[in-house]
């Protein structure tokens, strides 16, 4: 568990910028001793003026002075705020890429059981969320703290009496701040966390829209979304109304050092031990305390924020990743092996026990069984999405876990059922499966995989853009140009999640000719629904309750395995319902 505090990891998180950060609270700290220039000249005037002096020129010089002071002031912390936002916008440009680059490292299962709602707003809303704290904290909070404590120093020398009546309210003040300040981590977590559920909320809300209104469940569905929206509104209300009082109290109280400076100021001048300049001087200076450090109090809510932001980046940068070599690994052909295989997607329930299975490059294994007995399962740790919880995989004599992530994934193509298709360009979709591949390579494919015509008909062609999730095109369609897209990877192994949607006639013949080809030379495997799509498979693998049942041709196994008999005959009942 990483203990730093949040500003220190923040600072860990923006090494690259930590030169702009320096110079901008550089620029603030010159900012603030030249502010202080105004001050020292208003009270050398008073007491010019109190004194009798009539030099026009001693005047204009502190007006000078005074002006001078004031615009180099507002330069040099404009100049600190326009460095360190540059900055910010680094480390929180930096900060998203960490992640963004992180996700790809992590085992599936961690990605997918966090909701999109609750990933957006870490990564966009609550890193953004930042920008204020950070481009703000350095420069503002130099500023606001050293001007007080200057004219602290300043008038200790002077009066150290008078310096201590010029800080009694600021406690008092503060003391209601530190109150509500207090609890602000807790409290801000807390925003976040409703935050994150009227998200996923919304986010539910929009992507399951077609369920909603299918199933006719609009107002519970909205009843759902409306009401987190209703509880994060009644959350933040409940919370600013617990701060409003004691803030108001705090940011009355503080600047209120004329009580105690004017009465017994006046007493001790009066009594002859503090000299007029030396009051009129505390007068003035005293002016500059409190509202610099209220302002720098309100820099403490966002030290709270930025704990809790750090908190949610650090739990994703620190996630788990999955556990595989750097070095590029030789391998000797592409038979894979499964021994004693176990896994589970959560430590408390194991899905996959003690699997074993040979898989010879360049065949046809197929995988059968109830719905739920964890074929996807073996072909995902197959293709790397997951790691094994125990036992080993092997590809071409390599340990899964020493091939490099990148390797592994150039050597499998895995075309599930959930194609799904980004809100780019056919072209760009199908480009997916090798990037640098020429746009003549692009259609070759697509018309190996009998996506051309349908294309060539769209619109624009190539160059249409398919929408979130391939929206516009028919589930038939998505699932060709899925096809065409794992046929430009060219990866000598195969993985098909066998689907069962698409299975009119004419698609499914257009879809079997694509899978034809895609296959065609290399090691595959398939998660099949329909068993008379592969009688002809090399090898039949049996999968029951996470365990391999039986494995073989289709012929022994028909003799053998009394389940596959049974779905065999299952599925030519439903066939001989279908041709009737
Ligand atoms: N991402 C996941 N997180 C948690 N459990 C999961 C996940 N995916 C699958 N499972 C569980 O693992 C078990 C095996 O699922 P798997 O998808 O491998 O079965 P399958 O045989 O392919 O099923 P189907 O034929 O219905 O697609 C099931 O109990 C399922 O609920």
């Amino acid at each position: 568990m990483n203990q730093q505090s949040p500003m220190l990891r923040l600072w860990e998180l923006g090494a690259a910028q930590h030169g702009s950060l320096i110079r901008a609270i550089l620029s603030a700290v010159a900012g603030v001793l030249c502010g202080m220039a105004p001050y020292f000249a208003a009270a050398q005037i008073i007491l010019g003026l109190l004194s009798g002096r009539q030099e026009f020129s001693f005047y204009l010089t502190w007006c000078a002075v005074a002006l001078a002071g004031f615009l180099l002031r507002a330069s040099l912390y404009s100049l600190a705020l326009s460095i360190s936002h540059k900055a910010t916008f680094s480390i929180l440009k930096s900060i998203r890429e960490k992640i963004l680059e992180k996700l790809p490292r992590m085992p599936l299962g961690t990605i997918l059981d966090t909701s999109s709602g609750q990933m957006k707003q870490v990564i966009v809303d609550q890193v953004e969320s930042m920008e204020r704290p950070l481009a703000h904290l350095l420069p503002e909070m130099t500023a606001n703290v050293l001007g007080p404590v200057c004219i602290l120093v300043y008038l200790f020398i002077l009066d150290w009496r008078m310096a201590l009546l010029s800080l009694v309210s600021i406690p008092v003040g503060m003391a209601f701040m530190m109150a509500v300040m207090a609890n602000y981590g807790k409290q801000y977590e807390g925003s976040v966390k409703t935050t994150q559920a009227m998200n996923s909320a919304i986010v539910e809300y929009i992507g399951g829209i077609e369920v909603i209104k299918a199933f006719n469940q609009g107002k519970q569905s909205y009843a759902r979304f409306s009401d987190s929206v209703k509880a994060n509104a009644s959350y933040f209300y409940h919370w600013m109304k617990s701060c409003q009082l004691p803030i108001s109290l705090s940011k009355a109280i503080s600047p209120t050092t004329m009580i105690t400076i004017l009465p017994v100021g006046w007493l001790l001048y009066a009594g002859g031990s503090l000299p007029v300049e030396t009051f009129i001087t505390t007068i003035v200076l005293s002016l500059g305390i409190a509202g610099p450090l209220l302002s720098a109090m309100d820099f403490v809510d966002s030290l709270a924020k930025v704990g809790t932001i750090v908190g949610s980046v650090d739990e994703i940068l620190n996630g788990q990743e999955q556990d595989h070599g750097n070095a590029p690994v030789q391998f000797q052909g592409r038979e894979i092996r499964l021994s004693h295989v176990s896994f589970g997607y959560h430590a408390d329930k194991e899905v996959l026990h003690d699997v074993s299975l040979t898989i010879p490059s360049g065949t046809m294994t197929a995988f059968v069984g109830p719905s739920g007995s964890g074929k996807s399962t073996i072909a995902k740790l197959i293709a790397g999405f997951w790691d094994v919880s125990a036992g080993t995989i092997t590809l071409g004599g390599q340990d899964l876990k020493k091939i490099p992530l990148p390797q592994l994934y150039d050597q499998v193509a895995f075309v599930s059922q959930d194609n799904y298709l980004f809100d780019e360009s056919v072209r760009e979709n199908i480009r997916m499966g090798r990037p640098n591949a020429a746009d003549q390579e692009v259609e070759a494919v697509a018309k190996a995989a009998g996506c051309d015509d349908f294309i060539r008909a769209l619109e624009q062609g190539y160059d249409t853009i398919v929408g979130g999730g391939g929206a516009h095109l028919s589930g038939g369609e998505r699932q060709r140009i899925a096809i065409a897209r794992a046929m430009l990877k060219d990866a000598p192994i195969v993985v098909l999640d066998e689907a069962t949607a698409y299975i009119d006639p004419e698609n499914e013949a257009l879809v079997q000719r694509a899978v034809g080809q895609l296959v065609a030379g290399r090691t595959v495997l398939v998660i099949a629904h329909r068993l008379s799509t592969i009688t002809g498979a090399d090898q039949i693998v049996v999968v029951n309750g996470g365990r391999i049942e039986a494995n073989g041709k289709h012929e022994k196994l028909l003799e053998t395995c009394p389940l596959y008999r049974e779905m065999w005959q299952a599925h030519m009942g439903v066939k001989e319902g279908e041709q009737a």
